[in-house]
């Protein structure tokens, strides 16, 4: 059966123009003028756009003690409900777990997704049997890989581990990913704090300053560089992260940054709030900052120096936040945010001039579609791609509110935000799974998505640095090799 998407206005990240969209299974086959098919959606006054992407969620994840409280199901949904029609996870092996092993743990949770998936591999320690399993997690389409520089005696690897697993990244074609804090200062500013009395959760964001940021992602820049690969590095919240992002880049740098929609709108107050609930529910790494790190924010998506926005969606309920009553070090680090992200962010962001519908498009989906390799098939409207499209209305309102959100925790940290923009449709692989309010979704749907390595990209970056290698210069009489 064909579906055709009909009088709405296609935005993508470098077009607006009318047009129809008609779809068969799950592709897009063509766009034009006057297009007909066995069933119509009307797009009227809508605008058509590529299905959202989140890079960037953590779903049923164990952390802290806990798992995170939405699962592949209902985060997926969640997903869905905001107009985001694929997620990328993150698998978590523990230190010392065979990296496969872990996959197959995070295989074994996605039975019920309700979109599209793909995984991130987490490093979270370094020997030769990760060397060697790398490449087959590569041979899985599996080509980006995470390391945190926080989380100290939990997930954090040191600077030997990055390099050593930067430059196999470089070998295989694959993407390193960082979350960029100096977790070695941020245990001592914690234990620091709690011997001061400090334990409330306003003393989260006083353990994780903007330098603790600024200082990491510079050196995770640096080691990148060395190990000849290209670097991502997610929920960027700081200007001193985004300024070394965008010195590296004008240096040349293959270097990514992702802010978070939270760390956009959300400011520092929050933890100041003396609802101890309020503030803990929104604690999460790193911290929410103040307006002058917003703007950076904001203008670093305007000018090109920051791509993608995500949400780093992990979900914590209230029971399981207060954990850290007494101790703030002991709250599960996360918020939620895969409903709310693309009409919070139109809102916030398109609605006040701050981004153009293109640029929205390109922060949402397509940016982050050609950096993971899986462009056109995602973040495209384009014959031959995914039929995963969002007819978005501008004009459809809401007030934010956990009473009626898909998530299954009991807040929601965008409360009381009134929203304009909203989806009307959305299609997921050529299924209607959301029309307006209801929701039809369906659990096993998501596919995961198989990802090539050796992105554009990646091969820029290998043929400038083999040009640059250091090359010994001949002497007469003097041994070529040193021995
Ligand atoms: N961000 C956060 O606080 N929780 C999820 C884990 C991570 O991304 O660091
Ligand atoms: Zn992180
Ligand atoms: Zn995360």
């Amino acid at each position: 059966m064909s579906k055709v998407i009909k009088n709405g206005t296609i935005v993508t990240a470098d077009r607006t123009w009318k047009g129809d969209v008609l779809v068969k299974h799950d592709k897009i086959i063509g766009i034009g003028p006057d297009l007909h098919g066995d069933h119509e959606y009307d797009a009227t006054g809508c605008y058509v756009m590529p299905g959202g992407i989140d890079p960037h969620t953590h779903l049923e994840m164990p952390f802290m003690g806990t798992y995170s409280a939405d699962d592949f199901e209902s985060g997926t949904r969640a997903a869905l409900a905001g107009g985001t029609t694929m997620v990328v996870d993150f698998c978590l092996p523990a230190p010392g777990q065979s990296l496969l092993e872990a996959l197959q743990m995070w295989d074994n949770k996605t039975s019920k997704a309700c979109a599209d998936f793909s995984f991130h591999m987490a490093i979270t320690w370094w020997g030769e049997q990760v060397f060697n399993e790398m490449a087959t997690v590569v041979d899985k389409g599996i080509t980006s890989f995470k390391h945190f520089m926080a989380y100290k005696g939990a997930l954090m690897v040191d600077d030997d581990e990055m390099y050593s697993s930067f430059q196999r990244c470089a070998a295989l074609g694959a993407l390193p990913l960082v979350h960029a804090e100096n977790g070695d200062v941020v245990a001592q500013l914690q234990q620091k704090l709690l011997a001061q009395g400090n334990n409330g959760p306003e003393a989260h964001a006083y353990s994780r300053p903007p330098e603790v940021e600024g200082e990491a992602t510079n050196r995770a820049i640096m080691i990148a560089d060395m190990a000849g690969a290209p670097l991502y590095v997610v929920h960027v919240s700081c200007e001193q992260a985004h300024e070394a992002i965008r010195r590296a880049r004008q240096k040349g740098m293959r270097v990514f940054g992702e802010p978070l929609v939270q760390h956009l709108t959300l400011d520092e107050t929050e933890y100041m709030n003396k609802d101890w609930d309020h503030a803990a529910r929104r604690v999460m790494s790193p911290p929410f900052r103040n307006r002058l790190h917003q703007d950076s924010l904001w203008a670093g998506l305007q000018a090109g120096s920051l791509q993608v926005v995500a949400t780093d969606h992990c979900a914590f309920t209230t029971e399981q936040k207060r954990f850290g009553v007494g101790d703030f070090t002991k709250i599960p680090n996360g918020t939620g945010g895969l409903e709310d992200r693309m009409p919070v962010l139109w809102t916030r962001g398109v609605n006040t001039g701050r981004l153009t519908m293109n640029e929205f498009v390109a922060v949402t989906s397509t940016n982050i579609a050609k950096i993971l390799n899986m462009y056109p098939k995602k973040g495209a409207i384009v014959e031959g791609a995914d039929a995963d499209i969002v007819v978005w209305d501008p004009k459809r309102k809401k007030t934010i509110s956990s009473k009626n959100q898909q998530s299954v925790i009991d807040y929601n940290v965008f409360e009381g935000f009134e929203v304009t923009g909203m989806p009307r449709f959305v299609l997921s692989r050529g299924e209607l799974v959301i029309q307006e309010a209801d929701i039809m979704a369906k659990p096993g749907h998501g596919e995961f998505v198989v990802r090539e390595p050796n992105a554009a990209v990646n091969r820029a970056l290998s043929k400038w640095k083999e040009i640059t290698a250091p090359r010994q210069v001949e002497r007469a009489g003097i041994p070529a090799s040193g021995v």
